[in-house]
């Protein structure tokens, strides 16, 4: 079992292995034991497989369970406001402690509930998927407007990250796709020789599960290393949107849930790298069509469907939309880009896009 601290001004642990999902009665007892309620808010694709394991662990604790529609759905107002129904109708106090049990989305959702909920109750991230080894870790919560995603949240760090690895054995096909994005965005903005491993992978079922937990690592090593410098983003934590800008803006377009959030940022990381004249967008193209990610879907959106939601990006301001952009691997940057030039970009890469499909 993996231990990494993430010191932020309340400090937590994030615990990755097989089997860390068992520890959570043992290392957290005193929080949960103090708990009146310990409540499971649970993504329900995720409990249909997994929830025994996790009530197993819990058991001393009789949790209760709510669970919420599985992926970008649970991420509503709808969503939120049915789970402070349910923490009111079971009479969970300032003294409950509410797990989140499940992807990014479910991680996103119970962390804004917990920050919330009487203003605030203790909570705890068991995340399943690979995507969450991002989402899970910095304390970033968040529901989505259709206007924009992400765009009503709080920064609100969790007690601890219990990353079991034996629920990754069965993600979906477009779930390890989705989460390797986030894990090769961790590489872009931090690791040259990183990069070159994770760009080697012609298909992700080569990757043994060893091989695995440690690219988990190493994503959350520089998300916290990161997350500790600037936990609030008013500086370098912007790096860790690298190819969220456009991503963003095509998951509202489209719909949340049409695609899933690692699929759009590989589009986005296109974008950016062609923005930044980077000569990794070649191989990037190359590594993102072997793996099937759907670039073609750029060809179906003009860029003036998609500027009114980047203008919203939390990066941008009224007057300036503003990029992450990369000088060199591991060199990210931000960059204010005219219309005009971010139009031009996105039409090369579309170009480039119709040509290589
Ligand atoms: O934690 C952060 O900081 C990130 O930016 C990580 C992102 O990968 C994250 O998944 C999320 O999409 C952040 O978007 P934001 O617009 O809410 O900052």
């Amino acid at each position: 079992m993996r231990e990494l601290r993430v010191e932020t001004e309340h400090p937590y642990t994030v615990h990755i292995g097989q089997g860390a999902v068992k520890l959570l009665a043992k290392r957290y007892r005193d929080l949960l034991a103090a708990a009146d309620q310990v409540v499971v808010i649970a993504d329900s694709q995720v409990a249909a497989l997994h929830l025994p394991q996790l009530l197993e662990a819990l058991e001393d604790f009789q949790p209760k369970v709510l669970q919420v529609p599985a992926g970008e759905r649970a991420k509503s107002a709808e969503s939120f406001m049915d789970c402070h129904s349910f923490l009111l109708s079971e009479n969970c106090s300032r003294n409950t402690v509410i797990v989140a049990f499940g992807g990014g989305a479910v991680g996103d959702l119970a962390g804004f509930v917990a920050s919330t909920f009487m203003r605030g109750v203790p909570f705890i991230q068991v995340p399943t998927t690979i995507l969450a080894h991002d989402s899970a870790v910095g304390g970033k919560t968040a529901i989505n407007h259709p206007l924009g995603k992400n765009m009503i949240g709080t920064f609100y760090q969790p007690r601890a990250v219990v990353y079991d690895a034996d629920f990754l054995q069965t993600l979906p096909e477009n779930e390890i796709r989705s989460g390797m994005a986030e894990v090769i965005k961790h590489a872009f903005i931090s690791n040259e020789g990183w990069l070159d491993e994770l760009l080697a992978y012609q298909n992700f079922s080569e990757m043994s599960g060893r091989e695995l937990e440690g690219h988990l690592e190493k994503g959350i090593a520089v998300k916290s290393a990161i997350v500790e410098e600037d936990e609030f983003e008013g500086g370098v934590r912007k790096f860790l949107n690298f190819g969220h800008t456009l991503a963003h803006a095509i998951e509202a377009h489209l719909g949340y849930g049409k695609l899933t959030h690692g699929e759009a940022v590989v589009l986005g990381m296109a974008y950016a790298l062609e923005l930044s004249e980077s000569p990794q967008l070649p191989r990037f193209l190359d590594w993102a069509k072997v793996n099937r990610y759907p670039l073609a879907l750029l060809l179906d959106m003009p860029f003036s469907e998609l500027l009114p939601y980047m203008k919203k990006d939390k990066k941008s301001t009224a007057a300036a939309l503003n990029f992450v952009l990369l000088g060199a691997v591991g060199r990210p940057y931000i960059e204010t880009i005219l219309e005009q030039r971010a139009q031009a970009a996105y039409d090369k890469l579309r170009k480039t896009i119709k040509e290589m499909i």
